[in-house]
């Protein structure tokens, strides 16, 4: 993986945090997200149609998230997950999020699932994705949020 960008978070106590939101939902668009966060809690993970809170991590842990154009390249074998981080009452919160992807010199490149995962072994599997220039990807995710389902073949 040839990108690294980081995103440093402080979200600050909010005494009624049911009206507002510390990150609203999203996935993550590259490849992996190396997450450093502090012992405080918020973070949420959608399983399903249920938030399920993230539990606090042990000292100096590492949580890594899968991003779309993961899943996109391993056609559904590793899938993103989507998070959200919701706002607490009387306890500040710091992450470092460390995100990995593609370099912006192959951003006209041409990406779809790996050859090797749609031709297992001899048989064929259904490629979920159609090829897509990273560029393209990464517009379509700054302008509409996850971009998989634009790119699924039908
Ligand atoms: O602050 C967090 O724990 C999550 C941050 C996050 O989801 C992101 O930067 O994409
Ligand atoms: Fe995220």
């Amino acid at each position: 993986m040839e990108s690294q960008t980081m995103a440093c978070h402080y979200y600050p106590p909010c005494p009624q945090p049911h009206l507002t939101i510390g990150s609203s939902k999203h996935t993550d668009p590259f490849c992996l997200t190396i997450l450093l966060q502090d012992h405080n809690q918020g973070l949420q993970v959608r399983n399903h149609d249920r938030w399920v809170d993230m539990p606090k991590s042990a000292q100096g842990a590492l949580v890594v998230n899968v991003g779309d154009f993961l899943q996109l390249i391993t056609n559904d074998k590793f899938k993103s997950v989507e998070h959200r981080v919701v706002a607490q009452s009387s306890t500040t919160r710091s992450s470092v999020a460390c995100f990995f992807g593609p370099g912006s010199e192959n951003k006209y490149r041409l990406y779809g699932p790996a050859k090797e995962l749609v031709l297992l072994g001899g048989d064929h599997v259904e490629p979920v994705y159609r090829e897509v220039h990273l560029v393209e990807f990464l517009d379509y995710f700054k302008s509409n949020g996850s971009p998989l389902s634009h790119f699924k073949l039908s």
